[in-house]
């Protein structure tokens, strides 16, 4: 069974520690939100587990999973889709082909998968239109179209809802229920209540500004 253990994982930026040691297990089925005030630190901590930044100090194991190439796989980036805050289309092509790309930069190529990530997240009349003519909450919903156009057994999502109004809300909180149910994991940073049934909660803290540097005058 699939499991994702985070070992003392740490994060840091620019030399602070924002986000110290954590020790974590989540199995196939479970969610975390990860919250925290502006500059806590969860956007970093997302990256981190993705592989996108190094970490200070940890790492992660993981078991169960195989990477694309047949191997037991060591990284969450071998099995993760990762949501950050940016939606990553380009707003020139079609929707359809901004899926295509993802796709296939994803290892996969079944097109009917994309017809079925267009209608879960009611698009599909928008398939043939630039990304760059859809509203926000509907380019949001592009970007999470991606997390059905190739299987992934871990989704990563920073403030996933953004920009989404209540009824997709609603579709999007089914479509993480069923990536649960089918044996999937998904780690949310976000502000706003997410519908995770039964997730864990890790709350991160703003590191203190060093308040001595301030008094020696040194952000002159
Ligand atoms: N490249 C960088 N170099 C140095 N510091 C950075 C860099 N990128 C981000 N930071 C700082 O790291 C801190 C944490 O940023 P991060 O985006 O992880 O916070 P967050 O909890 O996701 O915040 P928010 O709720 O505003 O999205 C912030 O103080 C930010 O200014």
């Amino acid at each position: 069974m699939l499991k994702i253990t985070l070992h003392g994982l740490a994060a840091e930026r620019g030399g602070t520690l924002l986000v110290p040691p954590q020790d974590l297990a989540l199995s196939a089925g479970q969610g975390l939100i990860i919250t925290g005030d502006n500059g806590a630190g969860k956007s970093t901590f997302l990256r981190v587990i993705a592989g996108l930044l190094p970490s200070a100090a940890g790492h992660i194991t993981i078991d169960g999973a195989m990477a694309s190439d047949g191997e037991p796989a060591t990284r969450c980036s071998e099995i993760c889709h990762y949501v950050g805050h940016r939606n990553g289309m380009k707003p020139h092509m079609s929707v359809r082909a901004n899926l295509s790309f993802w796709q296939k930069f994803l290892q996969s190529d079944d097109a009917r998968a994309i017809d079925a990530a267009l209608l879960a997240l009611n698009l599909f009349d928008f398939a043939d239109l630039p990304f760059g003519y859809l509203s926000a909450g509907q380019q949001r919903r592009v970007a999470l179209c991606r997390l059905l156009v190739a299987p992934r057994k871990l989704w990563l999502l920073d403030e996933p809802t953004n920009a989404l109004d209540a009824a997709s809300q609603e579709l999007f909180f089914a479509l993480i229920g069923a990536h649960l149910t089918a044996g999937g994991i998904v780690m949310a940073a976000t502000h706003q209540p997410l519908q995770i049934a039964d997730a864990r909660k890790l709350v991160l803290t703003r590191a203190q500004p060093d308040v001595d540097a301030f008094d020696e005058g040194l952000w002159l």
